[in-house]
């Protein structure tokens, strides 16, 4: 099957993006593993699909595969290459949309500077925080933003703290002093696979500098570590603020990148989410039919 896809990468997260507006590709698994693959394929973190409106109130839907070809909830820095290119590629003349994902309706927002905001919904956050259960996590973090501590036994290096948060898609949240020196390639697959996980995580190391300024990587659920992950800086951003570690707004600093989270707090608040959405070139590829 022959295709063209547009590259784009937000803060370094990387997509291959396809639009689906005129009839679906039909693609397989195998076959956006294929397009993800950074030998044999294109090469992106995440494939990113346009399709078009699926009701009423929303301007398009928002399709999301990991590299591993899996279909997930959400993904923050694709939302923003998505709002860029279908601006750019005049599928909407709005530079506020309403996209529609797995898990909820989202609105990017194009800004004058070139930048993105995203407002990335309401985080459901439960009562005070309780005793972790984790025969709860599989029902508690698919639609909700539920902030735990949860103290997972990891395999060495040590007994690891998390903290639980989900923006739609899951992350489990670890403070660390230094997170350029610690061991994310280590740590990062063992939270991600951990038994507590039935769906998976996304891992997320922050190191506080201030209450306004933080450094964060991830190690992203079925895509490894990426040089930025949008969700995963609002469910950081959201779990320091919980912790009464960070203020409303916040620079969160990837290694790919600057994003700003705001979040005021209350159960009532949306996350909000800026950051750069670039695209890098245009492409044509043929995709094995059977792979
Ligand atoms: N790996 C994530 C999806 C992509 C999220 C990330 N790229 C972002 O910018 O939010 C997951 O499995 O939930």
């Amino acid at each position: 099957m022959h295709i063209r896809f547009t590259k784009m990468q937000g803060a370094g997260n990387d997509f291959v993006v396809l639009d689906e507006t005129q009839g679906r590709l039909g693609l397989t698994a195998a076959q956006y593993r294929f397009l993800a693959d950074r030998h044999f394929g294109v090469g992106a973190d995440q494939i990113l699909t346009v399709r078009p409106s699926p009701a009423d109130g929303v301007d398009f839907e928002y399709v999301i595969h990991n590299a591993d070809g899996g279909e997930v909830e959400q993904c923050g820095n694709g939302s923003r290459c998505f709002a860029r290119f279908v601006y750019d590629k005049g599928l909407t003349d709005k530079t506020t949309i309403r996209v529609q994902t797995l898990s909820g309706v989202i609105a990017p927002q194009l800004t004058p500077d070139g930048r993105v905001t995203v407002d990335m919904g309401l985080p459901v956050l439960d009562a005070p925080r309780v005793p972790f259960d984790a025969s709860g996590l599989a029902a508690a973090t698919r639609h909700r933003a539920q902030v735990w501590p949860l103290a997972l036994a990891a395999p060495a290096p040590a007994q690891v703290e998390v903290v639980v948060v989900s923006m739609g898609n899951p992350h489990a949240v670890q403070l660390v002093d230094d997170v350029d020196q610690f061991p994310v390639a280590v740590v990062g697959p063992q939270v991600e696979r951990h038994v507590r996980f039935p769906q998976r995580v996304n891992a997320g190391f922050l190191q506080v500098q201030n209450r306004a300024q933080t450094k964060l990587r991830v190690y992203e659920r079925g895509s490894g570590e990426t040089l930025a992950c949008g969700t995963g800086a609002c469910a950081a951003v959201v779990a320091g603020i919980q912790q009464g570690l960070l203020d409303a707004r916040v620079d969160v600093q990837t290694r790919g990148g600057l994003l700003t989270i705001a979040w005021e707090g209350g159960a009532q608040d949306h996350v909000f989410m800026t950051g750069p959405a670039t695209t890098v070139f245009e492409g044509q590829i043929e995709i094995p039919d059977a792979l």
